[in-house]
């Protein structure tokens, strides 16, 4: 069911990362239900949003801006993580080798990068970290070092600690880049079942091939600024994108899927 508040209001946002002011008044608003892929050049702000989205960067004070995070704008990070979870390639580059992917799994109820000796994990907790494995595809691979493991096991096992507190809102960042086709095809797959058990996605990329047609929503970023953002049909056009990477693009539709094309010069 689509809720009319919006879970998750950007409103007059203004961000920097390092010196860069990547985002200068930035308002969005997602729903639940809404499912929503954001598309944008290099430097766009792609990631900049992820981090603001999951608490990882504050907005710059400013009495007019609002972070209201499902309902509250006095959220803290650990409050949060239950709500979304977030598969990035940022996470993946982080874990250790060694870490086993059970590890990587049950460290998602602390938020953590691994397991560590004072965290206590109970009997539901590993059961759980077990059955989420299996669900994910990748409960043969529990025991393996996650330096062992293949990009797309890997991911899976990501998407696993993602999923530990069952939260309402999955957010991937390039979800299938380094997979190879069958990789990708079925992680892509288990994205549409998440969908259909009712997770909202967010979904931020590059590939338009990873869009799965259950996405409804495009918004364009370009400069830190949305550019375009509206039902994909309207939004994801060859015009849209030939613009927002200033270059010809066509664009192909098969099965509810796309995929871009070198466009002819004009
Ligand atoms: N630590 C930093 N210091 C200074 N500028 C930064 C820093 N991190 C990012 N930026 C700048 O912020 C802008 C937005 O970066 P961001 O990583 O959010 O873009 P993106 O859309 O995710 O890009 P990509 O598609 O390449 O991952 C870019 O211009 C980038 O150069």
């Amino acid at each position: 069911m689509i809720e009319r508040t919006p879970m998750i209001e950007l409103r007059n946002v203004t961000a920097f990362k390092g010196n860069s002011k990547v985002f200068d008044r930035l308002t969005l608003s997602f729903r639940q239900g809404r499912h929503t892929a954001i598309l944008g050049p290099n430097g766009a702000g792609k990631s900049t949003l992820l981090k603001l989205l999951s608490g990882e960067l504050h907005p710059a004070p400013d009495d007019e801006t609002v972070v209201s995070l499902f309902g509250s704008d006095r959220w803290n990070v650990w409050e949060l993580r239950k709500h979304l979870g977030v598969v990035s390639h940022d996470l993946q580059h982080r874990y250790l080798e060694h870490v086993s992917g059970l590890d990587v799994i049950l460290s998602g109820y602390y938020a953590s990068i691994g397991t560590y000796d004072h965290q206590r994990f109970g009997s539901e907790q590993w059961i759980r970290a077990q059955e989420i494995a299996h669900m994910v595809g990748v409960g043969n691979l529990i025991t393996r070092p996650f330096g062992t493991l293949s990009t797309g096991e890997q991911r899976r096992f990501l998407l696993g600690r993602a999923l530990v507190h069952d939260p309402a809102v999955l957010v991937f960042d390039e979800p299938t880049s380094g997979l190879d086709l069958p990789a990708c095809f079925a992680y892509l797959e288990t994205m549409r079942k998440l969908m259909r058990a009712g997770k909202t996605l967010l979904l931020v990329t590059h590939h338009l091939h990873e869009i799965p047609p259950e996405i409804g929503r495009v918004v364009l970023l370009k400069g830190g600024r949305v550019v375009a953002d509206g039902p994909k049909v309207q939004v994801l056009t060859s015009d849209a994108l030939t613009s927002l990477y200033g270059m010809p693009i066509e664009l192909v539709q098969i099965n509810g899927f796309y995929q871009a094309l070198p466009g002819a010069k004009r």
